[in-house]
């Protein structure tokens, strides 16, 4: 059989790779995009990795070295395992990582609740700290390559390193509506800024989906529709947090997250409806996520490691939502047992 990256690779489809040998059986394709293909694959032992496959030898290592890198610098990407070409197909190159869990941004943030929407933020503010701790800039941020797992932790993970690029260089891939230079703020040049500013966009395109013939729009009229989008969004610490954002003022990923801390205690008016949104990895429709359920009962991190909201914070968060039982139920206990000593106590001395 033919296989080349651009014929989707069918399920069960067995690939053996010319250098290390290995093999690989095709479970499922995780997203397609313009560089090429991402697929869910059984290795050799059983475990379940993704495999990027292009039909450019060049794009492929490119994006290897980028994504060791990463590794090294200990950022929210997927670890790398090999890199490889097909010895059935010598027009077939892939690279196998870590296939990481959870749902892209896009499927996951209408379910999301106000709360846990300023909580997966901070997720990615986390993972912006880390990456831009490397000297680099993520630059191609997109609700497809933010995956949130939506179950109890919450963890935020990036995909999709091919845009990642060292600080004040030109931003060599970009999406539009995640672009500030875009929308008449800013530069496209590989910053803290230009990422915070990308989170931001993207968040503001997720609550309010700009009109379809944005692009013919001339950058003023693009300008005054994304300021009305942000004024349209919750109340005003997070319209300021939006509005700096997107101006390019905050600077630094820490600067952002204390912002958003800010934004946990105050959390933003919640938007209803959020419009239900088609996912453009794949084609795949949005499914339904489990709504998430107040802060004291999740953890929050990136990677899977670190919390985002602090234990303590978490508790005091949830001590205001009402929500920490324990703490009730041992006040209760307490009155309980104060009330009956004075009882026994009346009593006692009554009887004297
Ligand atoms: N390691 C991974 N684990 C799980 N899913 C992944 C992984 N890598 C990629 N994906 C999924 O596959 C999609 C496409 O992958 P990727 O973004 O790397 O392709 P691309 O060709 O560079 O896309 P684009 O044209 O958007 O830049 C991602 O949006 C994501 O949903």
């Amino acid at each position: 059989m033919m296989l080349s990256a651009q014929v989707p690779l069918s399920r069960g489809l067995r690939i053996t790779g010319k250098w290390t040998k290995n093999e690989w059986t095709v479970l499922s394709c995780l997203g397609i995009g313009a560089n090429g293909a991402v697929y869910s694959v059984r290795q050799q032992g059983g475990e379940q990795v993704a495999m990027k496959v292009c039909s450019d030898a060049g794009a492929v290592a490119f994006e290897w070295g980028l994504l060791e890198r990463m590794a090294k610098a200990g950022t929210a990407f997927p670890k790398p395992h090999c890199i490889d070409d097909s010895a059935n197909q010598s027009a077939l190159y892939f690279y196998v990582m870590e296939q990481v869990g959870g749902r892209p941004l896009i499927e996951a943030w209408p379910r999301l609740s106000t709360r846990d929407a300023v909580r997966v933020l901070i997720g990615i503010g986390y993972g912006l700290r880390d990456l831009h701790a490397s000297g680099h800039a993520f630059c191609d941020i997109k609700p497809q390559n933010v995956l949130v797992d939506v179950g109890k932790t919450q963890c935020v993970r990036f995909v999709d390193v091919g845009g990642v690029t060292p600080f004040g260089r030109s931003v060599r891939q970009f999406t539009p509506t995640s672009d500030c230079a875009y929308w008449g703020f800013g530069e496209r040049r590989a910053s803290a800024a230009y990422d915070i500013a990308a989170v931001m966009l993207t968040v503001t395109c997720l609550q309010s989906p700009p009109p379809p013939n944005l692009s013919q729009w001339t950058v003023e009229r693009r300008k005054a529709w994304l300021q009305r989008a942000v004024r349209a969004t919750g109340d005003s610490a997070w319209r300021g947090l939006a509005e700096d954002a997107i101006q390019g003022k905050l600077q630094a990923a820490d600067e952002f997250i204390r912002r958003l801390y800010v934004l946990a205690k105050y959390p933003p008016a919640p938007q209803q409806p959020r419009r239900a949104a088609t996912s453009s990895s794949g084609g795949r429709r949005m499914t339904s996520v489990p709504p998430s359920t107040a802060m004291s009962g999740a953890k929050s991190g990136h990677m899977g490691q670190t919390s985002a909201i602090p234990k303590r914070t978490r508790n005091r968060q949830a001590a205001r939502a009402g929500g920490d039982w324990t703490e009730r139920f041992m006040w209760i206990s307490l009155t309980c047992a104060i009330v009956s000593t004075a009882g026994a106590w009346a009593v006692y001395f009554r009887w004297l």
